[in-house]
């Protein structure tokens, strides 16, 4: 495979463990001094990234023998498909054997709608394709029982918040993009004490070399990549048949000119006008990179672009499944997270996040220059309505 778009350095030569710092206050004195308290996700690391990779495996099958009847709208009428069902009843399966003692899981489906007249046939299916990976995978000696399966999607009913620790799951982000064959992510990230302290993206239509410009995409069309990040460990990626993974880091670019955007693909989800009235007032030469998913954030992490801009059209709430292991896996490459107020995204508040009016996303070095065309845009079109 070739890497050549990357940073490489090999996961193997990782510096010795960085560690999330927790200062707890000593009880057994009044002064103010702290105790540090190393902790270190190594046992969730790896336990998040073999969950996404099972249900990534699951949505890849199921993409390609893709029936009508796989498909079926929500109260809110977005899509949602057996393979949203079966990913998110694995991952949590598979959580809930490494942590039975200590799980909490905040994630985007629930069993209502399987639970109704005439759903029963959509079970069994979602039970056979589970039970399916399951067995195939090897480390698990169960069936799940159609129950068991309803169970597990009900597990995700976890409200999170600023206590303890909470997984975050969205089974497919970007459903609309898996049905239409192209991108979508098994997105999971795991709280503690309402920060995010470990993501897991994977990506099983994201080619392994960068999409940033055309004609870039490695030749014999590679596709698959998982991406993962622990905080204060860097972000790396694999690809998702477990070939070894490389560091990878945003962009350095820091001339607007030579940058190029991300947005969503769907225009209800994201104001394209005033991205491109941003894109405009920045300089930026290219047209946007319009893909679905948290696919963007991988994509960002590793320098295929420099910027992800996403305002949603008024009205609409962020939910913390959307963002969560999106915005460490960019963090930790060396990237910033804000919203259109230049506040980092709070995930300690319940299963939306509480934003200011969009999210935007880039370097170090290109935020300023992006902070100050995103409020100038933002004013213009509030003026022009
Ligand atoms: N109206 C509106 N505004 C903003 N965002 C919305 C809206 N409706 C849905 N969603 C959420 O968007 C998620 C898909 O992510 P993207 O917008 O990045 O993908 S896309 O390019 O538009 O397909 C998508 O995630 P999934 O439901 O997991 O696919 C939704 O949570
Ligand atoms: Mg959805
Ligand atoms: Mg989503
Ligand atoms: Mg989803």
């Amino acid at each position: 495979m070739s890497l050549n778009c990357l940073r490489v350095v090999p996961h193997s030569l990782k510096k010795p463990r960085f560690f999330h710092l927790s200062y707890l206050r000593s009880s057994s004195s009044s002064s103010s001094s702290a105790v540090i308290v190393a902790m270190s996700y190594t046992k969730e690391l790896a336990a998040a990234k073999k969950a996404a990779s099972l249900a990534a495996h699951l949505c890849q099958k199921v993409q390609k023998a893709l029936l009508q009847s796989d498909v079926q709208s929500k109260n809110d009428k977005s899509p949602v498909t057996v393979a949203d069902y079966g990913s998110q009843a694995l991952v949590s399966f598979a959580l809930q054997q490494e942590f039975p003692a200590d799980f909490s899981l905040v994630a985007e489906e629930d069993s209502e709608d399987l639970r109704k007249d005439g759903a029963q046939e959509t079970v069994e299916r979602i039970t056979k394709l589970v039970n399916e990976s399951i067995t195939n995978d090897g480390s698990y000696n169960v069936t799940l029982s159609t129950e068991d399966v309803l169970k597990a999607i009900d597990s995700g009913r976890s409200e999170g918040g600023s206590q303890g620790r909470h997984w975050v799951l969205d089974p497919i982000d970007g459903t609309k993009g898996f049905l239409r064959g192209d991108q979508y992510a098994i997105a999971l990230a795991l709280l503690d004490g309402g920060k995010v302290v470990l993501g897991v993206l994977a990506c099983p239509n994201l080619p392994l070399t960068s999409i940033g410009a055309a004609g870039q995409h490695s030749p014999n069309n590679e596709v698959g990549c998982l991406f993962f990040a622990e905080v204060g460990g860097g972000t790396y990626m694999q690809p998702l048949d477990g070939s070894s993974a490389v560091k990878v880091q945003v962009t350095a670019v820091e001339n607007p000119e030579e940058a190029s955007f991300f947005e969503s693909y769907e225009a209800a989800h994201s104001m394209h006008d005033l991205s491109s009235l941003i894109a405009q007032k920045l300089g930026v030469k290219a047209p946007p990179v319009r893909i679905d998913s948290q696919a963007k954030y991988g994509a960002l992490s590793r320098g295929d672009g420099a910027i992800y801009l996403r305002f949603p059209h008024k009205g609409y709430r962020e939910k913390i499944w959307d963002h969560a292991a999106g915005c460490i896996v960019v963090t930790e490459a060396g990237g910033v997270v804000t919203d259109a107020a230049g506040k980092p995204l709070d995930f300690s508040r319940g299963k939306y996040l509480d934003l200011d009016t969009g999210i935007i996303v880039t370097n170090q070095k290109l935020m300023p220059l992006l902070f100050s065309a995103v409020r100038e845009s933002i004013k213009e079109k509030a003026a022009s309505l």
